[in-house]
């Protein structure tokens, strides 16, 4: 943990696209803290550059200037390797779809990160298995992916983030393509799991029916983070 406390620090974050005169400023010098132990929201209107600091952040887009420190890791000093590397060990990732590979059932689909770190398979499959029953649902490990609901089907994409205990857990639209019910009970997953753990957990999200359980909202409006607080802010 940094000296202030922050398991995330970004610093002075710029993003530019393309070159010469097709150059364009997505992010304009950002800065923020992310604490471990609670729900950190992103939200902002479409373009406002959210998946692109996020990506920063997960250590899978370089910016243009500034730097990232994840726990006392100053991210973009690594080399590639090691960035690689540190992203494999420290952090997880949830996305809106999905992403489960059809052909493996939910206990493999929750395992591959512990595989693809080099764990035997059968023992990577067994802690797969255990992380499903810690999301309460160790009875649908044998089944593939189209015979699980929306809502089962992102917990086996949670269970798979979090297989590996990383550090930090980021999401991009998690309840999305969920309804109100499962996209509420999927956010109260990732609250359990963020308060239990010294864990960072970021969400991405436009999804107003589950601001109510954010920790803290940010807000992002052209590149720049605008807002700071625990509401959603009036309009
Ligand atoms: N690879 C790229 N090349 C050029 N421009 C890009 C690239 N990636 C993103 N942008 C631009 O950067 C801006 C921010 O995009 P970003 O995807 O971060 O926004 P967002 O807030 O996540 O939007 P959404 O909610 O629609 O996903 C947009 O204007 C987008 O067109």
């Amino acid at each position: 943990m940094s000296k202030n406390g922050a398991a995330i620090s970004v610093s002075n974050i710029v993003k530019e696209f393309g070159a010469g005169e097709q150059t364009i400023r997505v992010l304009h010098g950002i800065d923020a803290d992310i604490r471990s132990g609670e729900l950190t929201y992103l939200v902002g209107e479409s373009g406002s550059g959210k998946t692109t600091l996020i990506s920063i952040i997960a250590g899978i887009l370089y910016p243009t200037e500034g730097s990232v420190t994840v726990f006392d890791e100053d991210i973009y000093a690594l080399s590639d390797n090691d960035l690689v590397r540190f992203r494999l060990d420290t952090i997880g990732f949830i996305f809106q779809q999905y992403n489960l590979i059809p052909t493996l059932t939910a206990a493999e689909n929750a395992a591959v990160p512990l595989v693809a770190a080099g764990m035997k398979r059968s023992k990577a499959v067994e802690c797969g298995r255990e992380m499903l029953d810690r999301l309460n649902i160790a009875d649908q490990a044998e089944k593939l992916p189209r015979q699980l609901s929306g809502g089962q089907q992102q917990r086996v994409a949670i269970s798979r983030a979090l297989v590996h205990a990383p550090q930090l857990v980021v999401c991009d639209e998690p309840t999305a393509a969920l309804d109100a019910k499962s996209g509420r009970r999927v956010m109260d997953l990732l609250r359990e799991v963020a308060l239990e753990e010294d864990r960072a957990v970021i969400i991405v999200t436009h999804d107003n029916r589950v601001f109510d359980l954010a920790d803290r909202i940010l807000v992002m409006e052209d590149g720049r983070i605008t807002y700071d607080g625990k509401e959603m802010p009036e309009h």
